[in-house]
């Protein structure tokens, strides 16, 4: 890690936005991309940053990468203004870009060394056979970029934003195009950095990603921050739950009496009743079943997910 990070105490957030503001002046007039975006990324933590096609994701992480830049507000890396103290919160970040972009007549071992050249990290520092290692590219290391496949360049990419030892690490869509198995080693190698303590921030269109990889969700939708929570807090926001039960004998109709429970007789039989469990006991309803006369069989919940989540809050109707 970069020295002057070293020598000063850990901030609580590795990002902090105040009201970032991005306005693309554009030849079809002016787009807000980024409207007062306000939020931290507690250091250490696992974060998703989701948002529909167009909601202003990329904009956001290429400000911080240095790439674009904000028409107004603040933003901190590692507790370093990006306008203030431009290279120390540099030093701070690697970002993996949405784009392939890798020369393609350089081997991945040239390209870290380059990389670790741009980020003047000396020679006796460099770890790239150990990162090579990790992303799984130690026998590629020595072969020219444009043979590799879209997976491995996406993992030279992660080695590539690792040669500094940024504390925070930030994938932008990094499993698009990326077939399961490679996900699944990728995400090991980010899971092992965060363990060490690595702060990501990922974006993703992979909700289910998210849900299983993250600790803390912001949700974009049209340049405004709609969320950003805990996983757990967000979730428990919809209150929602489904109970689902196999009836003795089957079913053809819903009694009557439970009709509060916005009933449904799924395709493989089974009844379904909706409830908001922070209002209605799971005992309750059984009870209202058996006092309609149905047996049962057996029963299983569904909770809400992510996905019910990110649709609630990202739909037109708002
Ligand atoms: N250089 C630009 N000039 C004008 N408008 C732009 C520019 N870059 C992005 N936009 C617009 O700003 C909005 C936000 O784009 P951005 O790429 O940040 O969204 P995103 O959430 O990353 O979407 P995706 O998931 O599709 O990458 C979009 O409406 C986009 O068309």
């Amino acid at each position: 890690m970069d020295q002057t990070l070293i020598n000063t105490t850990p901030p609580d957030n590795a990002i902090e936005t105040r009201d970032l503001t991005k306005v693309y002046a554009g030849k079809h007039g002016r787009k807000v991309a980024l409207d007062g975006i306000s939020l931290a990324v507690p250091r250490g933590s696992f974060f998703a940053l989701l948002g529909p096609n167009g909601a202003g994701k990329s904009t956001f992480i290429n400000i911080l990468a240095g790439l674009v830049t904000k028409s107004s507000g603040q933003a901190r890396i590692w507790g370093r203004d990006i306008d203030v103290d431009h290279r120390a919160a540099k030093a701070a970040i690697g970002i993996v870009p949405q784009e392939l972009n890798l020369d393609p007549f350089f081997t991945p071992r040239e390209l870290l060394d380059v990389q670790a050249g741009l980020y003047g990290v000396p020679k006796a520092e460099r770890r790239t056979e150990e990162i090579l290692q990790a992303v799984g590219l130690a026998d590629k290391a020595d072969s020219y970029a444009r043979t590799l496949s879209g997976g491995m360049r996406r993992r030279l990419l992660v080695a590539k934003a690792m040669v500094h030892t940024p504390p925070v690490l930030v994938l932008d869509e990094p499993t698009a195009g990326v077939d399961i198995e490679l996900r699944q080693s990728l995400w090991a190698y980010v899971k092992q950095l965060n363990a060490g303590g690595v702060t990501v921030v990922l974006t993703t269109h992979y909700l289910e990603e998210a849900e299983e990889l993250c600790d803390r969700i912001a949700i974009i939708n049209q340049g405004k921050l709609v969320a950003c929570d805990s996983k757990q807090a967000l979730l428990a926001r919809l209150d929602s739950k489904a109970m689902l039960i196999s009836v003795d004998g089957g079913l053809t109709a819903v009694p009557d009496s439970l009709a509060a429970y916005s009933p449904e007789i799924r395709a493989d039989g089974r009844l379904m009743l909706r409830y908001a469990p922070s209002a209605v006991p799971a005992g309750e309803i059984l009870e209202n079943v058996r006092a309609a006369g149905l047996g049962i069989r057996d029963l299983s919940t569904e909770e809400a997910d992510l996905e019910d989540i990110f649709l609630r809050l990202t739909s037109s109707k708002g």
